[in-house]
Formats: structure tokens, sequence, C-alpha cells
């Protein structure tokens, strides 16, 4: 018997989204990789490559599914990848820099079938946030929720209330382009 279908994520969010297709994973495996930028590399490059590495490090683990899915979630402003923000001061940074302007969420899925074959597809969301004020940084720093999420927010909290604009796709800003997912999840045989 082989192991199913895995999801290569610790992230809830990334499991609850699958649910909205009606897709349960049979294994969880949480990916452990280093997410360190590459000297010069550019936001889908880079994005790319983590959901790659991802599905890579986790096939080797679970050698039988008969479909893996793995996926990164990257905010960049221009050429600048923005980190995953795992201090207070990292969240306040990434607003000061998001506050009154342009970002793009790119967030890449890779999924390997059951012969090993990959699939990969990149979902880029163009996200406007209004300008912040100091009280407004201050208040959401606090709130909490910015804490460990590439770009310093969650768009399905509080900072919903911060984006004037959006071009793309809303799930794949929250963790997986629901279409694109879709399409490789059909593709690769998961019925
Ligand atoms: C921009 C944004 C990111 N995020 C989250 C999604 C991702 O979980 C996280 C980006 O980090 P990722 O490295 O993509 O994912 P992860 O470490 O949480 O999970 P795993 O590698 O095990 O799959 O930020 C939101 O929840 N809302 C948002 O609006």
């Amino acid at each position: 018997m082989d192991d199913g279908f895995v999801l290569a994520s610790s992230s809830p969010r990334r499991r609850d989204l699958l649910a909205q297709l009606g897709v349960t994973p049979d294994l969880l495996l949480a990916p452990e990789i280093d997410e360190t930028p590459r000297s010069g590399e550019l936001p889908r490059a880079y994005v790319t490559r983590m959901a790659r590495e991802k599905a890579q490090a986790v096939a080797a683990r679970a050698p039988q599914p008969s479909v893996l899915l793995a996926a990164d979630t990257t905010v960049a402003c221009g050429r600048r990848i923005l980190p995953a923000a795992t201090t207070p001061e990292l969240v306040d940074q990434c607003l000061r820099l998001l506050s009154g302007r342009r970002h793009t969420v790119h967030t890449a899925v890779a999924v390997v079938d059951a012969g090993g074959r990959l699939r990969e597809r990149l979902s880029a969301t163009v996200v406007q946030f209004k300008r912040l004020s100091d009280a407004e940084r201050a208040a959401y720093v606090a709130c909490g929720e910015g804490l460990g999420k590439a770009g310093g927010y969650a768009i399905q909290g509080r900072a919903a209330a911060f984006v004037s604009f959006l071009s793309g796709s809303y799930s794949g800003v929250v963790g997986l382009p629901l279409h694109e997912v879709r399409q490789l999840l059909t593709a690769s045989g998961l019925p």
C-alpha cells in the first residue's frame, strides 16, 4: 500500500485551504530545509526553489506517495525578499516597508505524482497597502498576528483592512493558490 496523498507542510492554513477543495491529506509531513535565499536570488526563483526543495525533502521520507504537495509563500517588495517575521521588531520593519506601497506575494506549488514526476506552478498576486500610521502599525505588531508570517502580516486576519487593492489569487496570498492547486492535483492523478 502507498502513503496516499501526502501534504508536505506544517501549515494549518494550507490544510484548511485544501479542505476548501474537499481534499484531506492521508499523511502530514513537515518539510525541514534551509530557507536562506542565495546571494542575489530573485523572489520568483527563490520561492520556486523552496517549494521544490520542500517536496524533494519530504519525498525522500515518504517513498510511496500517490501524490505529494509542497508549497512556499514569499512576500517581495521589488527585487527584495521579505523575511518570515519571527519577532515583533521584524513585523514592524515589514509593515514600515509595505505601508502605502504595492508588493507581490508569490506562492509556488510543487506536486510529485506516483511515478515521481514533478509538476510546478507559481502564483503572483499584487497587493497594495494603505499608508499605515504609527498607531496602526503599533496595534498590529501588538496583536501578534504577523508573527511567523511571510512579510509580517496575514491577509486572513486584521491586516485585511490594510489592503486597498489586490490583483491575483487571494488563496495564494494565504498560502495555496487553489485554482493552480486543483489543476496540479488533477494532472497528477488525484481523484
Ligand atoms: C502573506 C501571508 C502569509 N501567510 C503565511 C502562509 C505561510 O504559512 C507563511 C509563509 O511561510 P512558508 O515558509 O511558505 O510556510 P510555513 O513555514 O508556514 O509552512 P510549511 O513550510 O511547513 O509548508 O506565511 C499567511 O498566512 N497570510 C498571509 O497573508
